[in-house]
């Protein structure tokens, strides 16, 4: 297999090399614990694995005595503006041994002046939304028992103790906890839940993870300031639950809150993602699930930098879910393009609209890496990379869609068939995924997750509509099966994969090849689409890939 190695284009960011060969975090005080019941040595690095191993309360203790004198030296020194913008994660910041981890990834790049942005610790966010949907049931005076909401408080207590935060600090989020139960109570006095209110309740998780880790951060000699990403200027659509960002709006403003303020020492900043504020409202936005990727690209493009990094809990992007497939490998480049389609069509690593700040930016490239694993290359997404040798690169399944088949021999011959069909879908506000058509036929694909109200009496009232110019069909659970791949090469792709469904049984219901250079999308019964993405991925990852361009031009890399 030949990987594509071309440097990262952003000239002022580190390349791998320079990163691996960084040291990592200077202490200034004692950093070594002994760990007698195992007898191993315990560096900071490793303290999460000796925490692991049954340590005995004097190690403990000693443990406590490391933490209490442990001490960074901050990043960036001597710079007056931020050069690159961090995104970690909620599996990055899950809990305090991960924040002290994520401290230590900031502290080994001393060359950067970061903005960090944070998501909510661990699942957070989905505690936060089943808190929701309870209070919705329980009587005002059982709101404090609801056992997600005691999750959330344990878990932000408990880290706030474990990383020893300023008291003022441990103080306001206890006051937040607090604050959110009563918006509880609100929601079950009101009985309502309405999206705005959703947003106000999951703003929840970010608002307490950033103060956690800002004040940790400045315990351990590093000047930190979280912000709320409103109060930086982040305006958004007044979309509740998935708003759309207001570039114009929100770069000038958050590039004149993040300047340097002359005679003032640098901070880092700790923001929240996935949050905004509403144009017209003024109340609390959230840019839907993922978000905070779009936060961190926002900020990059804001304050022009070269080099936005997103850290997950994985290698990179990489050549399909790690949950369907045990074999897949990191993706080494991504346009921006092949992104955006792979995340569109359900890859949940990066969040669909995180590319485009990147793009509006045109000096800005995205790179993922994994804070469990910091000296991974990770993938690198810009604006171009060299496909020649490239094939498939990634495969991603999206789940659970329906099929609409549109069907009028009415129309053949007659002009204005499918702007009839496509703005009877712009009123009943429903986007559509995939389609392909003929003369007189229109099949196309919806996600049900993306229709506004019942998706049941949307598309029953659409197919009334559209019965007085044609029969409308459609099949509800299929899978779109989407190869993000070079498209100049589909008939070598397309006799692969049919092969593989010949030979699995699979039929194909519909397939899109449409005027995106990057994807292939096929649609098959959702009962076999998990099957599908192994066999596919058996037969363009795991077998011998060799790109002989040079030699005969005919061989491939996998991306
Ligand atoms: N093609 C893919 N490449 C990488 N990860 C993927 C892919 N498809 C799905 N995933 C899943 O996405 C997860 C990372 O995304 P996410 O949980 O949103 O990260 P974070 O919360 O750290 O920002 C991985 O743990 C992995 O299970
Ligand atoms: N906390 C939000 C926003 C986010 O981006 O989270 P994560 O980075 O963990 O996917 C969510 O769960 O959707």
């Amino acid at each position: 297999m030949l990987l594509q190695t071309r440097a990262p284009v952003a000239s002022r960011v580190a390349t791998r090399s320079e990163r691996v060969a960084v040291p990592a975090p200077v202490l200034r005080a004692s950093t070594v614990a002994v760990a007698p019941a195992v007898g191993a040595t315990c560096t900071t690095q490793s303290l999460v694995a000796c925490k692991r191993s049954s340590w005995r309360p004097s190690v403990v203790a000693q443990a406590a005595t490391v933490e209490a004198s442990r001490q960074y030296e901050a990043p960036g020194k001597g710079l007056s503006q931020v050069n690159v913008v961090y995104k970690f994660g909620g599996s990055s910041v899950r809990d305090a041994e991960r924040m002290r981890e994520v401290a230590d990834i900031i502290c080994s790049f001393p060359q950067y002046l970061p903005c960090v942005v944070l998501s909510a610790m661990g699942k957070t966010t989905n505690l936060l939304l089943e808190c929701g949907d309870l209070a919705l049931r329980t009587a005002t005076d059982k709101i404090g028992d609801l056992s997600p909401l005691k999750i959330i408080r344990q878990l932000h207590l408990a880290t706030c103790d474990e990383l020893a935060i300023e008291p003022a600090v441990r103080a306001e989020v206890d006051h937040l906890i607090n604050e959110l139960q009563q918006l509880l109570i609100g929601i079950s006095i009101m009985q309502d839940l309405t999206p705005r209110a959703k947003d106000s309740l999951v703003s929840f998780g970010e608002r307490l993870s950033t103060r956690i880790f800002a004040s940790y951060l400045r315990t351990k000699g590093v000047p930190a300031r979280q912000h709320d990403a409103w109060d930086l200027g982040l305006t958004t659509t007044d979309d509740f639950t998935n708003a759309d960002v207001i570039y114009e709006a929100s770069l000038p403003a958050i590039a004149a809150a993040l300047a340097p303020k002359p005679g003032q020492q640098a901070e880092l900043p700790i923001v929240t993602g996935f949050l905004g504020r509403g144009q017209h409202t003024g109340a609390v936005t959230t840019l839907g699930r993922g978000g905070s990727d779009l936060t961190a690209t926002v900020l990059g493009a804001a304050l022009e930098l070269p080099e936005v990094q997103v850290w997950k809990d994985v290698d990179g992007v990489l050549t399909s879910d790690p949950r369907i497939v045990p074999t897949t490998r990191p993706v080494t480049e991504l346009t921006f393009e092949e992104a955006t389609e792979l995340a569109y069509f359900g890859a949940q690593v990066l969040h669909p609209q995180a590319m485009q700040p990147a793009i509006r930016s045109g000096k800005m490239n995205v790179r993922v890496k994994n804070s469990y694993n910091r000296e991974a290359a990770g993938t690198i997404i810009s604006a171009h990379r060299d496909l020649d040798c490239s094939l498939v690169t990634s495969i991603v399944l999206k789940s659970n869609v329906t099929l609409v088949d549109i069907i009028s021999s009415r129309m053949m011959g007659q002009y204005g068939f499918l702007s009839t069909v496509f703005d009877a879908f712009r009123r009943h506000k429903i986007s559509v995924d995939v389609v392909a058509t003929s003369e007189v036929s229109v099949s196309l694909t919806l996600d049900p997750k993306k229709i506004c109200g019942a998706p049941e009496d949307e598309l029953h009232q659409l197919q009334s509509e559209l019965s007085k110019i044609a029969g409308v069909s459609y099949r509800k659970g299929l899978a779109i099966l989407s190869l993000i791949c070079n498209v100049e090469k589909t008939s070598e792709i397309l006799m692969r994969a049919f092969s593989v469904f010949q030979r699995e049984d699979i039929k194909v219901l519909m397939m899109s090849q449409g005027a995106s250079k990057t994807n292939i999308s096929l649609v098959v019964d959702g009962a076999r689409g998990v099957e599908a993405v192994k066999a596919l991925h058996r037969e363009f990852f795991d077998g011998p890939s060799v790109c002989s361009k040079t030699a005969n031009g005919n061989g491939h890399s996998n991306n």
